[in-house]
């Protein structure tokens, strides 16, 4: 178990931007601090004034184009850095069909060196329920706290779970993205002391927060108070009455110290409707007046006259100048312009703290010159972690009796239903009508019931997948792997259970030759859904474009098939379609199987001209191009698409962990 370091952290003169349509748009602009290890750290500010923005940058988690500097101790972000890292993400993504006590044993299977023993695993979890105060409840299956009928544990224990889980390898700095929001004050008052009992042991904490109580906001030790990705103050929570008294600022009687100060640097409606226009201009404009940052394109616009005088708004005020000269004054000799709610007034707020003694000493404060003492355990290998991850989803799905029973339960009801429907099929002509309908029925129902299943399912697991993707717990691959195996019992008992009842009722041909072949290619069907479905789910962008695109992609794969329309009468420009679609290699396969050795007759109806136009299955299959089918030639192309859409998925899934994590 890893020693927690005393790391200090500091922000030297950050900005960062990101590239917009329109050119660059700057979202943290010179920020400078220097928090003590062992403080916990409140980041506030309106909403969009780049809270989230500065903690993801110090967590190294942003794409975009950065300056200045941001250093843990003395070294900056690194893999090294991760090791000794934790961040708690606002939402409580986790896999709700376990209990916390499972989800942080999976943890710390995944996260902990391999040197570490079972038994000493047990313990730190159980250490972190105790602390996290969720042992009464460490056994119950987490659920959804929305969901009436997966009601599981409360929305604030779901957050100590959340916070738990970033606890398992005894981060040094723990950065938290507003751990107190849905909860009620008492839930939040509670997340918050824990937090604050954290760093007693010399761990640095920052949190994002929302609107804090009084209570909450006390127990910090300092406060990043942002507007509109500036800086207005950095120092302790207990100097800031007095901060800002300096400048005969005073918050009211009984009022919420935090929501005062937000008040405080928040613009006016008006204003901020003004600073749309500004910021509209100004990226026309680039008025970014610094090198690096100020890197934009020199303006194809025009340029108004007006629009350059609002353009100035936001004058940097340059920090070099400050370190090196004698500006730097006593806090009560600004004089701060403009109204509340004015740009000038924010402006002159950022303009006093640069000038203040609470800058000077975020300045002055000496970075350690000696690199730390991390220790950097060899982690489990990536063989292990998929097997850990294949056992968390067997684990999870253990905890799921009633899904288990519904997901095998639906072939053996629908496949009683469709042998019933086709029970009495007979050897006449009409039959062989009827027999393909029921071969195409049970290739389709094989195919589009994994791919439905993995739309609606993957979703939740990418979640879980690009969460702990952040704390880089396990290759995609690993992921990819434990998914496919999770899901394979059901893609070999579904379909089995389908074709074990349909055939004999309808009258399918019994021989153990054909069974095999009738399950092998369902199977396959099957297998073939559901790694079209993680295509699909992986490479879009959210479940509802998912369910969109997934069912239209299969449509021309179901015409194609060879069962709606003859594939020698498919026009030439689209017959190469055929070729790509694993649903027609299926059908052709199990329609040989069935038709082959088959003899059928002719009501006196269907005789024409005196002559019975089919009397034997390969007659049959002749007329529909399937007579030269093989079946190990197919079976060899359904798992090349299988392996061609699992490749996708992991090559989506990769993107996806690069988009999340700039990783
Ligand atoms: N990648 C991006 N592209 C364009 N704009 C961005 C990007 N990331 C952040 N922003 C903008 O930067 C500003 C700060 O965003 P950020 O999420 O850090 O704010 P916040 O203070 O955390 O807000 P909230 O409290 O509402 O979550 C916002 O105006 C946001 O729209």
């Amino acid at each position: 178990m890893s020693e927690i370091n005393k790391i200090p952290i500091f922000v030297k003169d950050y900005s960062f931007s990101v590239k917009t349509k329109k050119g660059y748009k700057t979202i943290l602009d010179h920020i400078n601090l220097s928090i003590p290890s062992g403080s916990l750290v409140a980041i506030i500010g309106a909403s969009g004034a780049g809270k989230t923005t500065l903690l993801n940058s110090i967590a190294g988690r942003v794409l975009g184009k950065s300056e200045g500097s941001i250093l843990f101790g003395n070294e900056p972000h690194s893999n090294r850095i991760n090791k000794i890292l934790s961040y708690v993400t606002q939402q409580d993504t986790m896999n709700t069909n376990l209990t916390p006590r499972q989800i942080l044993r999976f943890v710390s299977d995944l996260r902990l060196p391999k040197t570490t023993k079972k038994q000493e695993k047990n313990q730190i979890v159980e250490n972190i329920l105790k602390s996290l105060q969720i042992e009464h409840c460490a056994d119950t299956i987490v659920g959804s706290p929305e969901s009436e009928i997966k009601r599981g544990i409360s929305g604030g224990e779901m957050k100590r779970v959340n916070i738990g889980m970033g606890l398992v390898t005894n981060p040094s700095v723990i950065l938290v993205d507003e751990p107190t929001s849905g909860l009620d004050a008492q839930t939040a008052y509670l997340c918050t002391t824990i937090l604050k009992d954290l760093t007693k042991d010399g761990r640095t904490i920052i949190s994002t927060i929302h609107q804090p109580r009084q209570s909450i906001f006390e127990l910090f030790d300092y406060l990043v108070l942002l507007s509109h990705g500036k800086l207005v103050y950095f120092g302790p929570i207990n100097e800031i009455e007095n901060y800002f008294a300096k400048m005969n600022f005073f918050p009211p009687r009984n009022t919420n110290l935090a929501d005062w100060l937000i008040d405080l640097v928040s613009l006016s409606e008006e204003e901020l409707k003004k600073e749309e226009t500004i910021n509209k201009l100004s990226k026309s404009l680039s008025v970014y007046k610094k090198d690096g940052i100020g890197l934009i394109e020199m303006n194809k616009y025009e340029v108004d006259l007006e629009i350059q005088d609002t353009s100035d708004e936001f004058e940097e005020i340059d920090i070099d100048n400050i370190i090196n000269s004698d500006f730097i004054q006593n806090d009560s000799n600004e004089i701060i312009k403009g109204e509340v709610g004015t740009l000038e007034f924010i402006k002159s707020l950022v303009k006093y703290y640069n000038n203040s003694n609470l800058m000077k000493k975020t300045l002055s404060m000496k970075i350690p010159k000696q690199r730390m003492n991390i220790h950097l355990e060899k982690p489990v290998n990536s063989f292990k972690k998929t097997l850990i991850l294949t056992k968390r989803g067997f684990y999870g799905l253990k905890n799921q009796k009633r899904y288990i029973i519904e997901r095998l339960l639906e072939p053996a009801i629908s496949a009683c239903l469709v042998a019933w429907i086709f029970s009495a099929i007979s050897k006449n002509q009409s039959g062989i009508n009827d027999k393909t309908g029921l071969l195409f029925f049970i290739v389709l129902s094989q195919m589009t019931v994994p791919v439905v299943s993995v739309l609606y399912v993957l979703p939740k697991e990418k979640a879980v997948f690009l969460r702990e993707s952040m704390d880089s717990a396990y290759p995609t691959v690993c992921f990819f792997i434990s998914k496919v195996l999770t899901d394979l019992p059901f893609e070999i008992l579904v379909p089995t259970i389908f074709a074990v009842i349909v055939t004999p009722i309808t009258g399918l041909q019994k021989n153990p030759k054909n069974w095999f072949i009738l399950i092998l290619f369902c199977i396959l069907s099957s297998v073939t859904g559901s790694a079209f479905g993680m295509t699909i789910s992986t490479g879009t962008r959210s479940p509802e474009i998912a369910l969109l695109v997934g069912p239209s992609m299969l449509l021309p794969m179901i015409i194609f098939c060879g069962f709606m329309i003859d594939l020698n009468n498919i026009t030439k420009a689209l017959s190469w379609f055929q070729y790509i679609d694993p649903i027609k290699y299926s059908f052709a396969s199990i329609v040989k199987n069935e038709f082959t050795g088959l003899k059928f007759t002719c009501t006196q109806s269907e005789l024409v001209q005196g002559v019975c136009p089919i009397t034997t299955g390969e007659q049959f299959l002749k007329l529909k191009g399937f007579y030269d089918v093989s079946f190990w030639q197919n079976a060899l192309l359904i798992v090349t698409f299988i392996l061609i859409y699992w490749g996708l998925s992991v090559y989506f899934l990769s993107k996806a962990r690069k988009r999340e994590t700039g990783r």
